[in-house]
């Protein structure tokens, strides 16, 4: 059997599509973790550049593959990019709207969000429809209507939206817009693509996601009218240009969420910085009845959109027990955060119902939980939970980004060793995972199997 010293990594890598994660289980945790700059927001807050002719820079950007494409996309449409460390310049200056890459599109669900600035401030934009993805069907029918509502002629042609100002229009029209879904994408599609419209645009049964209030926030930092962004209604009064901006990403609170459950399944206390609680109001919540404590402590002090400063929580981890919990839009419980309460609950005590009412196929990870003794049932979109004692370390498969995350928790809370494979996944959307944990004191490691390095 593998033992933490015996075990010896052949080659480290973040991208070769053969590296696994071993995880050693059982080993607590202590110390203080950094949360980085929020992917959703970042990914739309890149998009949303494209809105301004002059220079954007955005700080707090998170290192990822996610944050890569998007930056790829940009690229494709002329747009200069510059990084250094976590700070992203943007140049959208001189931009052209070809066809954002197909190859790119697909495999990135935020980069159908280029629609509505492109065609807000070109007049037309033609994207690929963005990939199936593993947790659902995820149409677009909520954004195009929307756009069309604004006056623009929308058609999808060979698999491309191509969408057009009608006529001699030379701008998009406000517009009073009710969607039938409080959905993120659409709302931030809709919300961009108002900025520099004509006139009033309204935004009914608006998505809340704190991304949407991001968004809002360095849109009105750029000189864009947007008010009641965090609540169902949005309103956005129509502006000829928009202008340059420093601006800070908020800190991810789907990260933060994923480190409090790596506290909570391995009993550890721990400490993360660089949070906004109240962004994580629903999650907390869920582990306080769960058992655990959360702290709010004052944090070093960095400044997000709406003055709102940086504060650290400390997890208190309790005896574990059982509880239900449904996804529902912000400010209900995120769904980004299911599957790895599906880990935690699996080794809670007594029995539990998770509900997925957000996507229709994002109960993948339950059967990969399953090979490691945990014992629950899927049902319709349901997962029933009855929490066992212990369970034991597996070969296991991740299948989307989240359900990646909780087979790593799953791995740290078991006996002996698990193996992570499908790592494209996890390194779309968290920064440095595997340093953050072994800075925590985990035992984990990437390797190629069989390489020599
Ligand atoms: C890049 C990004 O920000 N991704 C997040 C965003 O995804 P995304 O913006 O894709 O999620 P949405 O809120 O749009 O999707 C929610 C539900 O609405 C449906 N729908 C959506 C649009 C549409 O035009 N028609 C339609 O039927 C979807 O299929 C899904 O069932 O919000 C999700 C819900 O919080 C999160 O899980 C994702 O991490
Ligand atoms: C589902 C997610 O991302 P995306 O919308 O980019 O697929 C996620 O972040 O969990």
């Amino acid at each position: 059997m593998n033992s933490i010293s015996n075990l010896t990594p052949t080659k480290k890598t973040t991208d070769d599509p053969q590296a696994v994660l071993e995880i050693w289980g059982k080993v607590p945790l202590k110390g203080e973790v950094k949360i980085s700059g929020a992917k959703n927001s970042a990914l739309v807050l890149m998009a949303g550049s494209i809105l301004c002719p002059g220079k954007i820079t955005l700080n707090n950007v998170p290192d990822l593959v996610d944050i890569k494409r998007m930056g790829q996309i940009l690229t494709s449409l002329g747009v200069k990019l510059k990084r250094s460390a976590d700070t992203l310049e943007i140049d959208a200056e001189d931009i052209n709207p070809t066809e954002a890459p197909y190859d790119v599109v697909s495999q990135l669900r935020a980069s159908f969000f280029v629609i509505g600035p492109l065609l807000t401030r070109l007049g037309t934009a033609r994207v690929p429809l963005p990939g199936g993805c593993a947790i659902g069907a995820r149409p677009v029918d909520l954004h195009v209507r929307g756009l069309q509502s604004m006056g623009a002629n929308v058609s999808i042609e060979d698999g491309v939206v191509h969408a057009n100002l009608v006529g001699s229009a030379d701008r998009l029209q406000g517009a009073n817009i009710y969607l039938d879904y409080p959905s993120v994408g659409a709302t931030e599609t809709i919300l961009m693509a108002a900025t520099l419209a004509d006139g009033i645009t309204t935004i009914g049964n608006a998505a809340q996601e704190p991304e949407i209030v991001d968004l809002a926030n360095f849109c009105n930092a750029m000189g864009a009218k947007v008010s009641g962004a965090g609540t169902n209604t949005i309103t956005i009064h129509g502006v000829p240009q928009l202008d340059s901006v420093d601006y800070n990403v908020i800190p991810d609170r789907i990260e933060a969420g994923t480190f409090l459950v790596a506290g909570a399944i391995t009993k550890s206390e721990i400490t993360l910085s660089s949070v906004i609680p109240e962004h994580l109001a629903p999650v907390i919540a869920k582990l306080k009845e769960i058992g655990c404590q959360v702290l709010v402590e004052e944090g070093e002090g960095k400044v997000f959109g709406g003055n709102i400063k940086a504060k650290k929580l400390r997890i208190i981890p309790g005896e574990l027990r059982g509880t239900d919990l449904e996804t529902l839009p912000y400010p209900g419980f995120p769904t980004d955060m299911q599957a790895q309460f599906t880990a935690l609950l699996s080794i809670s005590k007594g029995n539990s119902v998770i509900s997925e009412t957000v996507f229709e196929n994002r109960l993948r990870h339950v059967a990969e939980l399953q090979r490691m003794g945990t014992n629950i049932r899927v049902k319709g979109h349901h997962a029933i939970v009855q929490g066992v004692t212990s369970i034991s370390g597996a070969p296991v498969m991740a299948t989307d980004l989240r359900a990646s995350a909780a087979l790593v928790l799953a791995g740290l809370a078991a006996e002996g060793k698990t193996t992570v494979r499908g790592l494209h996944h996890l390194d779309r959307g968290y920064e440095d995972l595997e340093n953050k944990l072994r800075g925590l004191g985990a035992k984990l490691e990437r390797v190629i199997p069989g390489g020599n390095d």
